[in-house]
């Protein structure tokens, strides 16, 4: 199809259905894929990857370890590259877009936070279990201090209802957070439930704060939820080019772009160059296609933090347990980011169950 073919459909598509919202797109296929990969960016995959997103009109690219500044460790897995030389490459690479980093209180300091400003990164993202809000307070106000820009993730946001998660948010805008997400880090929140704990952060904080959505594919969801999370009010979106990102991916930017220009969103990205990205930029760089397979499926329906899959697939393996139990288990345990050591507690006790079993015949 010629650029001009696509054009005139766009247009035709364009305000067919209605709205006409104004989306800020964040990538973070350099962040969240970071567990997809194992943590093994190079310095060349990070520049490579910057460069597509920011010439496809992408306005913010993500980028830390995983489990964001100085998550490289024993726990977590250590990054090849540090991901100070990451933010580095990022931000001398890209010429429109702003770069991002995660960091998690308790993972990462103070210190990482000023390192990443002094290594070009525009945006702290700052990250916390979703009743823990005020574990962020001297974070928010440091990066406030600097003159940076904050967004604030309420992760694993299926597991509390609306209301609680407005009161959360409002602390997070409190210590000095411009955006608070709702952040769907196991890929289990349904349709209304994506909507119902957008609409209550609106209007609990929407006066003085932009509030956005994170998706994960786990339940296929991943587009379907960040529409309705867009109708709700979520005016920053995440997603990542190709679903690269933890458990079966992130809300597949590309895609989502393609379905705002359908109804006539703006997100300035230009679909035509972001799906020549993913197709020749990204999927070169990935380890693998991110799959909806079993272990990705039982994450979305126990709802298990998606960055568990790669850790439970290890202890699986070691034990000669199915990671598929491992993971429900985690689930019914509500395991939170942290208690990665607990999947090895799982599989161990898994084993002897299996143990005890064969010896009974
Ligand atoms: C370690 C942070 C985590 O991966 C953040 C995130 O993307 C999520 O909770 O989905
Ligand atoms: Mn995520």
């Amino acid at each position: 199809m010629s650029t001009t073919d696509l054009d005139h459909l766009t247009r035709t598509w364009s305000g067919a259905h209605g709205g006409d919202l104004d989306l800020r797109l964040t990538d973070t296929c350099l962040r969240d894929g970071s567990h997809h990969k194992r943590h093994q960016f190079t310095t060349a995959e990070v520049r490579d990857v910057v460069a597509a997103l920011d010439a496809s009109g992408v306005p913010v690219i993500e980028v830390a370890h995983g489990d964001g500044l100085g998550g490289s460790s024993f726990n977590y897995g250590f990054s090849r590259t540090p991901e100070q030389d990451l933010i580095r490459t990022a931000a001398e690479t890209a010429t429109r877009a702003r770069i991002a980093f995660l960091m998690l209180p308790g993972v990462g300091t103070k210190d990482d936070i000023r390192a990443a400003q002094d290594n070009g990164g525009q945006i702290c993202r700052i990250a916390t279990h979703c009743t823990e809000a005020d574990t962020s307070n001297q974070h928010f106000g440091l990066a406030r201090e600097l003159g940076l820009e904050t967004v604030g993730f309420l992760m694993m946001s299926h597991t509390q209802p609306p209301e609680v998660l407005a009161r959360q948010a409002r602390i997070m805008v409190d210590a000095g957070c411009q955006c608070v997400y709702v952040v769907d880090s196991a890929g289990a929140l349904v349709m209304e439930q994506t909507a119902d704990r957008v609409s209550a952060l609106v209007a609990e904080i929407g006066d003085v704060a932009d509030v956005g959505f994170h998706g994960h594919e786990n339940l296929g969801l991943g587009v379907a939820n960040t529409v309705i999370a867009a109708r709700a009010g979520a005016t920053q979106i995440d997603g990542s080019v190709r679903r690269f990102g933890a458990g079966a991916g992130n809300t597949p930017l590309e895609a989502f772009i393609g379905v705002c220009d359908k109804l006539g969103w703006s997100t300035g990205v230009d679909f035509l160059k972001i799906v020549d990205a993913s197709e020749d930029v990204i999927k070169p760089v990935m380890p693998e296609e991110c799959q909806l397979d079993r272990m990705t499926l039982m994450m979305g329906y126990a709802g298990v933090y998606s960055s568990f899959l790669k850790h439970a697939g290890n202890a699986a393996e070691r034990y000669g347990v199915p990671g598929a139990k491992i993971l429900l288990e985690a689930g019914r345990r509500k395991l939170i980011g942290g208690q990665e050591d607990q999947l090895v507690d799982i599989a161990l006790m898994l084993q002897a169950e299996q143990d005890e079993a064969r010896a009974n015949g």
